[in-house]
């Protein structure tokens, strides 16, 4: 009986707590009490995809519908005369949750107490460029913007790096700003990944969210390596393999992974810009899903500070498989990795290894 009480107490202690946290929330919602603004930065605000992302976030696409946001925009002088028309249209759409905007071509003021950054300003690639032949211009870009984060960002921010080439910028901002944790800097995948999702869904003639866990490995650029094996679809008989529902392997094997690989290269060949939309669409399902965390039993691609995982040389931002919650990401460990794939991890790995040599080359 007494073991009874002593076991019963606790339980009857959670209970009431568990029970007055609902209540409160509950009081919270009904009162319509706001939450505090979170301050995004968006760097290259004046350019398209800046011109495509910043009335998403507005709008809540980044952040949830009851998040109130603040939004630095920074460019470069010569755009910003473009940079204040931004500012005056966001302004002029009267978004219910902009509580500011900040328009500046001062990378302090763009970088002060701001809570998460989308670092998008660079240089863009054109027709028959490879993304590393932007690299001499756009690193340095980002050793300069490191040290303005790390001195003037909140100590918690987030970083996504979209500028490419976007693992390198990534990296070279990361070791640049040593006192921002390796956790706290990524780049963007989720585009690729969205586009294989999208590919999946086009040969099956399914909608795209009945199509979940393909992974991008290693870097945005044509070697990046779509896998598709532990993907799965939902269907009327429950979840199924994606490879066994597509039923062709050579067409897995080959044309789908080089479409996703090729996919920004048909975008620039048939709009003569790079992808615009679909870029900042990605940018903020990666920052909500690292924010509010993944759905149960799905993961995401993102750039991230490589820990060793599958093999992968420590010091790289490389695309893994990735679970979210309270805000931190988790590599997805113990995939199943056959020959074909361990071929391609290795060598988007292998790429990323010279260039970062040859980002600090360019940077000296
Ligand atoms: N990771 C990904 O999935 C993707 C990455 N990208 C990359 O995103 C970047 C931006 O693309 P777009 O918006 O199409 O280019 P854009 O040329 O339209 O815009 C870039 C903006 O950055 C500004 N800028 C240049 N130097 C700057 C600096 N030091 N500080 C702040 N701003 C600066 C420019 O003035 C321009 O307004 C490119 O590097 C592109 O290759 C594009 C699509 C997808
Ligand atoms: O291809 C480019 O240069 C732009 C980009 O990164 C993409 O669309 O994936």
């Amino acid at each position: 009986m007494d073991n009874f009480v002593s076991i019963e107490k606790p339980l009857v202690v959670l209970g009431c707590l568990y029970l007055s946290w609902k209540i409160i929330r509950h009081i919270w919602s009904f009162l319509n009490v706001e939450k505090e603004p979170v301050t995004v930065l968006v760097t290259g605000a004046a350019g398209q995809i800046g011109y495509a992302l910043v009335p998403m976030i507005a709008r809540g696409a980044m952040l949830g519908p009851d998040q109130p946001v603040i939004i630095h925009m920074l460019d470069i002088e010569p755009a910003a005369e473009a940079l204040n028309g931004v500012k005056m249209e966001l302004i002029d759409a009267a978004f219910p949750l902009l509580k500011g905007v900040v328009a500046t071509t001062d990378v302090v003021d763009a970088c002060n107490g701001v809570n998460i950054a989308v670092m998008v300003g660079g240089f863009p690639r054109k027709e028959g460029m490879e993304r590393k032949d932007v690299m001499s211009k756009n690193v340095s870009i980002y050793k300069a913007q490191a040290s303005a984060l790390e001195q003037h960002a909140a100590p918690d921010c987030k970083v996504l790096v979209v500028a490419n080439p976007a693992n390198t910028n990534a990296l070279i901002l990361k070791e640049f700003a040593p006192s921002i944790p390796e956790k706290n800097i990524t780049c963007l995948t989720r585009l690729d990944h969205n586009r294989a999702l999208g590919q999946i869904s086009e040969k099956l003639d399914v909608h795209v969210s009945e199509v979940k866990n393909v992974i991008i490995w290693g870097n945005h650029s044509s070697t990046q390596y779509p896998d598709v094996n532990h993907a799965t679809v939902n269907t009327n008989n429950g979840q199924k393999p994606a490879r066994e529902l597509v039923g062709d392997d050579k067409w897995l094997n080959t044309e789908f992974i080089t479409t996703v690989q090729q996919r920004g290269a048909a975008i620039i060949k048939a709009r003569k810009l790079s992808s615009a939309l679909s870029a900042a669409s990605s940018a903020c399902d990666h920052i909500r899903d690292w924010v509010l965390g993944t759905p149960k039993g799905t993961w995401v691609s993102m750039g991230v500070y490589s820990d060793g995982s599958y093999g992968i040389p420590q010091g790289l931002i490389y695309s893994f498989p990735v679970t979210c919650e309270k805000g931190e990401w988790s590599i997805v460990q113990g995939l199943k990795i056959d020959e074909l794939s361990r071929e391609k991890i290795d060598a988007t790995a292998k790429e990323l290894v010279e260039e970062k040599t040859l980002a600090y080359s360019c940077l000296n």
